[in-house]
């Protein structure tokens, strides 16, 4: 629905020099479909970024896994979105659920970030979802139709913008959201595109799911219809990566 197939591998805070070598060697010896079925973005800590572009197969590209909400400056231990331009690092994800919920970062902060980081010409993976309470509580579509509003608020252009919709119950559980809760929350999310920003760009925009995705549920996942991808921890990883990023092929068969 939302365009190419996008697979990214969030590795979170993870990894030495030898293993982030290994990961890379795996994934460069694996078979995947060609770019024009599927786009694969590995995520990497900073310090292991400019490592990772330097031996990643090209067809691949990378990711940080956040930037600072403005300019650089006197931010100690922040790294810009400029920085990361000049690295020439295409994309970085943004307001996954660990920040928001560990270093307490806002909607209106995450929204904020979203919208320099777009300005600055970075791609952006965008996180939302909500946690066992408020989908207990039903505010689910509530909880992510705020997320996504304290972003649309803040910028005009969704071409270089990704959803991931990564309920937090599913993060790191082994909980996956079966792919009927997964469909139900992307087309909630494509509607509210559709009323708020425009029929374009709730039919453009990839929305992708990230929760417990590993090389077993991903085909399943990827053949509902509003699902455009993953976002993986854990898995990403391993081996089963690779498994994942052919589950694109369901969407092109
Ligand atoms: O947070 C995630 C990706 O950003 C998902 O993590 P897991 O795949 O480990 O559940």
């Amino acid at each position: 629905m939302g365009g190419k197939f996008f697979v990214g591998g969030n590795w979170k805070c993870n990894g030495t020099t030898e293993e982030v070598k290994k990961i890379v060697a795996t994934l460069n010896d694996g078979k995947v479909p060609s770019g024009d079925v599927v786009e694969v973005v590995v995520s990497p800590p900073f310090v292991f970024l400019s490592l990772v572009q330097s031996l990643l197969r090209n067809d691949f590209q990378v990711a940080a896994q956040n930037c600072w909400v403005k300019k650089s400056g006197a931010f100690t231990g922040e790294v810009s979105a400029e920085m990361l331009v000049n690295l020439g690092i295409p994309w970085v994800i943004i307001g996954h659920s660990e920040r928001r919920s560990l270093l307490g970062e806002s909607n209106e902060f995450v929204g904020d970030k979203v919208a320099y980081a777009v300005s600055q010409g970075l791609k952006v993976i965008a996180c939302v979802g909500e946690t066992l309470e408020q989908r207990e509580a039903g505010s689910t579509v509530d909880v992510v139709a705020a997320q996504t509003k304290a972003i649309a608020d803040r910028i005009s252009d969704w071409k270089n913008v990704v959803i991931a919709y990564e309920p937090v119950w599913a993060i790191g559980t082994g909980k996956v959201a079966t792919p009927a809760q997964a469909q139900e929350v992307h087309s909630e999310l494509r509607k509210w595109l559709n009323a708020n920003v425009s029929a374009e760009v709730a039919e453009s925009t990839r929305i992708i799911y990230g929760g417990s995705v590993n090389g077993a549920n991903s085909k399943e996942l990827a053949g509902q219809p509003d699902v455009d991808g993953f976002l993986v921890g854990g898995a990403s990883l391993k081996p089963e990566f690779l498994d994942i990023i052919n589950s694109a092929t369901v969407k092109s068969s």
